[in-house]
């Protein structure tokens, strides 16, 4: 038998940053149980009362092995010692499909794992992307209520992640490494057009060289590529070159999101994150709707059928989707 939430008692436990308040709340409002989801909503709407200021959401990604891990264990223990209140989350889409959770590992942020100042929560497997950045937004706001005034939410680049992630912060930082030749080569195209800010990472030596000369020039020929992108818009997300290891440039990572904060201001940024809970209102509904279609009774009756019949030749792909789509509204009318 499931625990019964006292939401009353919860929401006085995160108010107070009680760590073990903080993680039972999440996994309320993670949760897909019906008796979870009634609670959630009490206590979300609860949490939304709690006054703080709006903590700085920044969106961290990067291919696998880029150091976005090492990155966010110097750049959060720094910011704990600065005495703010760090939250690590986790958006892992491949989560989804293997139901593992490998993102926000903590074992592999050592020190900050057991910062009392920092709280780290790997990535929910929600069942599809658009569950995964509910529950991820969600937690969010738990962690915000609780007093984390920086929130840092991690993703790796599968699929639509990135953009799903740079529609929940205020700051999308990019890390790559330095490449020979063409710096663009593995990046694609649709970062270059959502970031705000990029970091060169591993600008150290390694390997028995120093990478640092590298590094720089990647981050000239990037910020080269960046403006051609994104024109004259009205920020150009500087290039900056680090090292998550020594912790070299790290700091200067997080000046320049403080200034693509600055350059929001407080106006901007309540524009924006007004904007992002609509497009996140209908990516829900999209997301929803997505989960009906594959589980509607109608659907199923005529699946196979339709399957054949388009292999064969037999139905044209528009009328085939006319008959899935009247199966479906069969089912929901
Ligand atoms: N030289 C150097 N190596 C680094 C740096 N940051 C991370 N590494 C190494 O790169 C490897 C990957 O680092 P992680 O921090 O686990 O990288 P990640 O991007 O989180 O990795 P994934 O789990 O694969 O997504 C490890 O062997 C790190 O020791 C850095 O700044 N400089």
């Amino acid at each position: 038998m499931p625990r019964p939430v006292d939401v009353e008692a919860l929401v006085a436990g995160v108010r107070d940053g009680q760590r073990a308040a903080v993680a039972r709340a999440i996994t309320v409002v993670e949760s897909s149980r019906p008796e979870h989801r009634v609670a959630a909503r009490e206590l979300l709407t609860a949490l939304a009362e709690v006054e703080r200021p709006p903590a700085t959401r920044v969106g961290i990604s990067g291919v696998p092995g880029v150091g976005k891990s090492t990155f966010i264990e110097s750049l959060g223990t720094r910011l704990t010692s600065a005495g703010h209140r760090v939250g690590v989350l986790a958006v892992d889409p491949s989560s989804v499909r293997t139901g593992g959770s490998v993102l926000g590992d903590k074992t592999r942020m050592s020190a900050l794992s057991v910062d009392p100042r920092a709280f780290i929560r790997p990535s929910p497997s929600a069942g599809t992307l658009g569950g995964v950045a509910r529950a991820t937004t969600q937690a969010m706001l738990v962690l915000e209520a609780a007093g984390h005034d920086v929130v840092l939410v991690e993703t790796v680049g599968v699929g639509q992640s990135e953009v799903t992630v740079a529609r929940m912060v205020d700051t999308f930082l990019f890390l790559t490494l330095a490449r020979t030749g063409d710096q663009l080569q593995g990046i694609k195209k649709g970062i270059l057009e959502i970031v705000d800010v990029v970091a060169v990472n591993k600008a150290d030596a390694h390997e028995g060289q120093s990478h640092a000369a590298d590094a720089r020039v990647a981050a000239r020929e990037l910020a080269g590529a960046l403006r051609l992108v994104r024109g004259h818009a009205e920020w150009a997300p500087p290039v900056v070159t680090c090292s998550g290891l020594t912790g070299e440039g790290v700091d200067d990572v997080w000046d320049r999101v403080g200034q693509h904060r600055d350059h929001l201001g407080p106006d901007g940024l309540a524009r924006k994150r007004a904007e992002q809970q609509l497009e996140f209102t209908w990516a829900l509904v999209r997301d929803e709707l997505d989960q009906r279609l594959r589980s509607s009774a109608g659907v199923a009756a005529v699946r196979d059928d339709v399957r054949r019949a388009v292999l064969s030749g037999e139905l044209p792909a528009p009328l085939a989707a006319d008959r899935l789509l009247a199966a479906y509204d069969g089912d929901s009318t």
